[in-house]
């Protein structure tokens, strides 16, 4: 018998593909589903690609429903999950909390009111095993913030080059997503008939949240610690899933391919969901469809003077789900890879 979940926001997109992913992993059970509008459907209604599930009665979200599970995964709206956590420490059970949403993510007080305009609920250990000291920081850990999709992507890419000094400190960074990463629920800017035909750039201007999650990634793998300058611009793309971002820097003086590809190999040896492409393979977003992984490339501009480094993911998995799951396997001493899909789904 494995350890029980209890999910908040089953009836979501996020909701879906941690249960995808549940159904396969040996070690953790589904329990309560809870969800907002939707409490009293049953699953099927929701996600019908989840059979097994179909009669799976959403619950109400409240603490009551999620109380009593080993770990209580929070896939809600960002601003949402602060009075959860907070109640269930009250109430004096301890389980294991994963937040999906921003709540927890950011450091920095001021830059959390700038960007999201509400109260700071705090900052919890940061579920990106693969940025510098965030594996420790999760090893048995009771609460864990989950990254921003376009966040994982543009920061695998850059960070290897950042930390060994050999790009400027100042990046501009475009990523491509899918239109799922905007969640279930009706957007003005996502009318089915304007989306299906045209890439749309939005949150231009440095205005996106993810930005100063992005600058504080980063920031914290330079040997200073200074504030890089990130220049985010996300993109929309007639697609349901995936994450492209590609991401650029000046390079610092006489740096070298050679010396570059030798660093992201360090850097992604011994991770097991990310892989640097072979010299002339590009990243897309078709390589990481559905599994745990991402894919990471980089190429230097001679002529401009800069590395382009790029990194596909699938941003319910990689971006949200999976990272979540990967985060729960090292809190709750697991292989990190546990239960967790390798292989992309392809063409
Ligand atoms: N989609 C993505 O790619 C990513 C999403 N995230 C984050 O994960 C979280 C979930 O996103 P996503 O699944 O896409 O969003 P969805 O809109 O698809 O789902 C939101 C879920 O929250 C429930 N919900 C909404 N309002 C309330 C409420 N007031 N009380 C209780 N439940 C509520 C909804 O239930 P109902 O429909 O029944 O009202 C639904 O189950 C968000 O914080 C998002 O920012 C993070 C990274 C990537
Ligand atoms: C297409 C789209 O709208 N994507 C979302 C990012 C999804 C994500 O990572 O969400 P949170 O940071 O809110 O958890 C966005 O750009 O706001």
């Amino acid at each position: 018998m494995g350890r029980t979940v209890a999910l908040a926001g089953a009836s979501g997109y996020v909701g879906g593909e941690v249960l995808r992913l549940l159904l396969a992993h040996p070690e953790l059970d589904i329990g309560t589903l809870t969800a907002g509008d939707s409490a009293g459907d049953q699953l099927g209604l929701h996600h019908p690609h989840l059979p097994q599930l179909a009669e799976i009665p959403l619950r109400e979200t409240t603490v009551t429903n999620l109380a009593g599970h080993d770990v209580v995964i929070l896939a809600l709206p960002h601003g949402q999950s602060a009075a959860i956590a907070t109640e269930l420490d009250q109430r004096g059970e301890a389980p294991l909390i994963v937040d999906c949403g921003a709540d927890f993510r950011l450091g920095d007080t001021e830059q959390w009111q700038r960007y999201y305009g509400t109260p700071h609920a705090g900052t919890w250990p940061y579920g990106l095993p693969e940025l510098p000291g965030a594996r420790n920081q999760l090893t048995q850990t009771a609460r864990i913030a989950v990254p921003g999709c376009h966040v994982t992507a543009a920061t695998l890419a850059l960070f290897p080059a950042l930390a060994a000094e050999l790009v400027a400190p100042d990046v501009t960074v475009v990523s491509v997503t899918g239109t799922s990463g905007a969640g279930k629920a009706p957007k003005p800017h996502l009318h089915g008939a304007e989306v299906m035909g045209a890439a749309t750039a939005y949150g231009v201007g440095g205005t996106h949240r993810h930005t100063p999650e992005i600058v504080q990634n980063l920031s914290g793998v330079t040997p200073t610690a200074d504030p890089v300058a990130v220049s985010f611009t996300p993109v929309l793309a007639p697609m349901p899933r995936g994450i492209l971002a590609t991401c650029s820097a000046p390079l610092a003086p006489d740096t070298t391919e050679t010396h570059l590809r030798s660093v992201y190999e360090s850097a992604y040896a011994d991770e097991p969901f990310v892989t640097l492409l072979e010299p002339g393979v590009w990243p897309s977003t078709a390589m990481t469809l559905a599994a745990n992984t991402a894919a990471v490339q980089i190429a230097v501009d001679a002529q401009a003077n800069r590395l382009v480094a790029l990194a596909s993911l699938d941003n319910l998995t990689k971006g949200t789900a999976g990272a979540a799951l990967q985060s729960v396997n090292i809190a709750l001493g697991h292989p990190e890879t546990t239960g967790l899909p390798m292989a992309a789904v392809a063409p």
